[in-house]
């Protein structure tokens, strides 16, 4: 993208889950752009900072592509910029992330962060520090006030404590848009496809969040932009396998084709029941076909 001559409008955050905090950031920035014929961009990084200056890794909501692909999606931001946290980048002075990195590299015009926004090294910047700095610099900056939602901060950290307790539909709401996962599709025991209900079998990559294991209301959104109800199995599949390895089993509804290597992308909407042991694969399937019900009333509803 040529930003030579335009220049960018930065949102400045990690941004994981892109919630409807961050939505307040993001439709900001898509604003100011558009007044300043700029292009609009994010800023995260491709490791969360805490897992470095916390040494514990915290699970995301998003992979960086899919915290990419919802920024533009929902809030129209062109550009992401997806920074390496390394040691490096910790110690950085928050004046020279600034400085050197969002102005000095990425030509940021104008830049956009929260209400509690701290960065730089030891976390000294601040939204009033920043606020100075741009106008020292010349350059415009919003702070956006704290956004609530029932009474709650909407946060990335509560949003996952949602997820990681099935609590989808109420994810859903703080997020503004369905949990997401983007994937490509491997292959699986072929077991389904002769119970009935043939599956697409996901994973979730390293390091990000596994919602509660249990079955879950989607939608499977193909490469070309069509979109099928499907339910998904998150979890170990006690019934069939002994394993600790956990699955994202979609059986897609109204659909046969082969999907095996293409990348979608499941979208969760809600939590239907956990996962359960069934003595036999005659109940395991009768019960799969009444989720697959609810899952087509969820839509038509
Ligand atoms: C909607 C849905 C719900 C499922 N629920 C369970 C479950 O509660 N317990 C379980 O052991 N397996 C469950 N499974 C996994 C099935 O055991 C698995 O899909 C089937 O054995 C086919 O596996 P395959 O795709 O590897 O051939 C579920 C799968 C789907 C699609
Ligand atoms: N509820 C909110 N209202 C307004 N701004 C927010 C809100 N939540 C986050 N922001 C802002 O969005 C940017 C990205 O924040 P960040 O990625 O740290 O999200 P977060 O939800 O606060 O994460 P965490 O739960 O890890 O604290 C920051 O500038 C932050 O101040």
């Amino acid at each position: 993208m040529n930003t030579k001559d335009t220049g960018r409008v930065i949102a400045l955050g990690f941004f994981d889950g892109v919630h409807t905090g961050h939505g307040a950031l993001l439709s900001l920035c898509a604003q100011r752009a558009k007044e300043l014929g700029a292009v609009p961009s994010a800023f995260t990084f491709d490791t969360h900072p805490s897992a470095l200056i916390l040494k514990s890794p915290v699970p995301l909501l998003t992979t960086p592509a899919d915290r990419a692909d919802l920024m533009r999606r929902y809030y129209g931001i062109q550009d992401v910029i997806i920074g390496h946290y390394d040691e490096r980048m910790m110690k950085t002075p928050w004046q020279d992330f600034v400085t050197g990195l969002l102005v000095g590299e990425h030509k940021a015009v104008h830049l956009v962060a929260g209400h509690d926004f701290h960065f730089g090294y030891k976390g000294e910047g601040n939204p009033q520090k920043l606020k100075a700095l741009c106008e020292e610099l010349g350059i415009g900056c919003d702070i956006v006030p704290k956004v609530e939602q029932e009474g709650i901060t909407v946060s990335s950290t509560y949003i996952r404590t949602l997820i990681a307790q099935g609590e989808m539909a109420r994810a859903v709401r703080f997020l503004g848009h369905p949990h997401t996962l983007t994937d490509t599709v491997s292959h699986g025991k072929k077991l389904g496809s002769t119970l009935g209900f043939p599956t697409v079998n996901l994973h979730f990559p390293s390091g990000v969040l596994v919602p509660a294991h249990g079955v879950y209301v989607t939608r499977v959104v193909f490469a070309n932009g069509e979109s099928r109800p499907a339910v998904t199995n998150v979890g170990v599949r006690p019934t069939v396998d002994d394993g600790d390895a956990v699955t994202v089993e979609g059986f897609i509804l109204h659909f046969d084709g082969d999907l095996y290597g293409q990348t979608i992308r499941v979208e969760f909407y809600d939590y239907l029941r956990g996962e359960r042991k069934f003595d036999t694969l005659e109940e395991l399937r009768a019960e799969v076909m009444r989720n697959a019900r609810q899952t087509e009333d969820f839509f038509t509803a």
